[in-house]
């Protein structure tokens, strides 16, 4: 017999269950399929365990800066405390605590696989082989999100590799790691093993920098931090080949110019893979195994009807837990009937990036390059976090470039990106002067606290002439 719901929701990470929740307060009634662990990858083997793994070295690496306190460091990181809090903060692959939010926000979930069969129908089959049908009167919100993608070199699919999974619910750190994508997994997983006990770690970069997509000053710097503490960086190369000469030997690994690294572990980083392969997308008349295109409401571009929603990682606009979450919360309004605005306009214009390394690499909005193609006139302004006053108390040698991208017409920002220790903080008042094109001579007005690293922007603004 099938059910019916107003909604019905696949896939329980941020994203999916962001929505079911404001739908549910919309006053609809919500189920939710979920055929992992509610509460999805940022939980248990993204975010959460990640920024875990970095926390202990950074911390560290911030005291070390600091005279006087430096010489209380008698010690080495506690590994297997350390290893204890990753799995604290992710709920020990424990997903009773997210079921519990599920009910208490006033879900149904249903445990299984789901797929969509036609127009506004979910069919989900659980572990038993049983399967349920759910039938969605308002419309269906997809949120099954991405898993890592795996290139096709020579041998890497045949042997024992680690993805994004593997590394951060390590049980052990590995003596030597090969880290393949100098993008934000690799970087920080790059750096987060080495700081807990890998005595060799080697990246390897197809591009010609770390972290290509945003600034070139922020790969190059950042690239200078993890060679200081003995990371291997090579970039602009081409793996070819992978390979163990039994499944517990070590990997070698060759590249285009015939160089190879050798390691225990292979982390492959190099972007992901919507999980949207076997969703019933066909039986829509959309294609599987694509991100699925949306408007700015959440609605699937190609299904009529406007029924069919796809939040998070799985429409491929930003693969950002809270930008997921700002779609959600969006759909969840639009498919309860409020009224949503633009809808989800900051997707295009202002999305908030940090790469939690140290240093932090925190980004929004447009990149210098990107503005100069949407912009007649584009303007930048530089300055070093290292000349403010609140750099020099915080910490001794402290630097690193920070950068806005102003639309000169308008004199507004429309891009800011900074390097350095915690610039991820900052990051939210370049944010808000984006998204309310906070004219330069306002921001003027916005006076930064002394001492603070935030006294950077009264400085962007003397360089710009004010
Ligand atoms: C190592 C790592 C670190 C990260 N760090 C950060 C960070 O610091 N900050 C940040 O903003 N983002 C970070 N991200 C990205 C973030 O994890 C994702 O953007 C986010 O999880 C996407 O949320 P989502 O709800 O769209 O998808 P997911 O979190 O992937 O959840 C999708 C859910 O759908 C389920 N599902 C899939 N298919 C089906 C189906 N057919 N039926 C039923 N259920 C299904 C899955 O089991 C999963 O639970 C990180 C990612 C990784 C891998
Ligand atoms: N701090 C955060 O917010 C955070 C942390 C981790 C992940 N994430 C999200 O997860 C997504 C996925 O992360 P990711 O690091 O896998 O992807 P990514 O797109 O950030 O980086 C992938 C990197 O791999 C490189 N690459 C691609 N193919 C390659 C090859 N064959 N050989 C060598 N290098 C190759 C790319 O040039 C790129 O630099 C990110 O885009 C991000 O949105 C966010």
């Amino acid at each position: 017999m099938n059910e019916t719901y107003d909604v019905v929701v696949i896939g329980a990470g941020p994203a999916g269950e962001n929505a079911g929740d404001r739908a549910v307060k919309a006053g609809l009634r919500v189920a939710i399929v979920e055929k992992e662990l509610v509460g999805g990858e940022c939980s248990y083997w993204g975010c959460m365990p990640s920024k875990a793994l970095l926390r202990p070295g950074e911390a560290l690496a911030a005291l070390r800066r600091v005279p006087g306190a430096r010489a209380a460091i008698t010690g080495e990181i506690d590994v297997d405390e350390a290893l204890a809090r990753r799995d604290s903060l992710s709920a020990g692959l424990d997903d009773s605590g997210q079921v519990e939010w599920v009910d208490s926000a006033g879900m149904d979930l249903v445990r299984g696989h789901g797929r969509l069969a036609g127009e506004r129908t979910v069919e989900v089959t659980a572990e038993d082989g049983s399967v349920r049908t759910l039938v969605a009167e308002k419309g269906v919100i997809i949120g099954v999100g991405t898993g890592a993608a795996v290139p096709p070199i020579d041998g890497l699919r045949e042997i024992r590799s680690w993805t994004n999974r593997d590394v951060t619910q390590a049980k052990e750190v590995p003596a030597r790691l090969i880290v393949l994508g100098g993008g934000v997994i690799g970087v920080e997983m790059a750096q987060a093993m080495r700081w807990l006990g890998s005595e060799e770690v080697t990246i390897v970069e197809m591009a010609d920098r770390l972290i290509p997509r945003e600034e070139d000053f922020a790969g190059a710097e950042l690239q200078d931090a993890l060679e200081e503490m003995g990371i291997t960086v090579i970039t602009g190369a081409r793996m070819v080949k992978a390979e163990r000469a039994a499944d517990d030997a070590p990997v070698t690994a060759t590249l285009e110019d015939g160089r190879t690294v050798t390691g225990d572990e292979i982390l492959v980083a190099v972007g992901r893979r919507p999980l949207t392969d076997d969703l019933g997308l066909d039986t829509v008349g959309l294609e599987p195994g694509r991100y699925v295109e949306v408007d700015d409401n959440l609605r699937a571009t190609g299904v009529d009807g406007g029924w069919l929603y796809v939040v998070g990682d799985a429409n491929g606009r930003a693969l950002l837990t809270h930008q997921g979450k700002y779609q959600a919360r969006i759909a969840g309004d639009h498919i309860g009937g409020k009224d949503v605005g633009r809808g989800a306009w900051a997707d295009h214009t202002a999305v908030p990036r940090v790469v939690f390394t140290d240093p932090q690499i925190a980004a929004v909005g447009m990149t210098e390059a990107e503005a100069r193609e949407r912009y007649d006139n584009v303007d930048t302004v530089r300055y070093d976090m290292g000349h403010t006053a609140g750099a020099a108390t915080t910490g001794q040698g402290i630097s690193g470039t920070s950068q806005l991208v102003i639309d000169a017409d308008r004199r507004v920002i429309v891009g800011a990106t900074f390097v350095g220790p915690h610039v991820g903080e900052m990051l939210h008042a370049a944010t808000i002067a984006i998204v309310g094109e906070v004219p330069l001579d306002r921001l003027w007005h916005a006076v930064p606290a002394y001492p603070t690293m935030s006294e950077i922007w009264l400085r962007f603004l003397e360089a710009y002439g004010m």
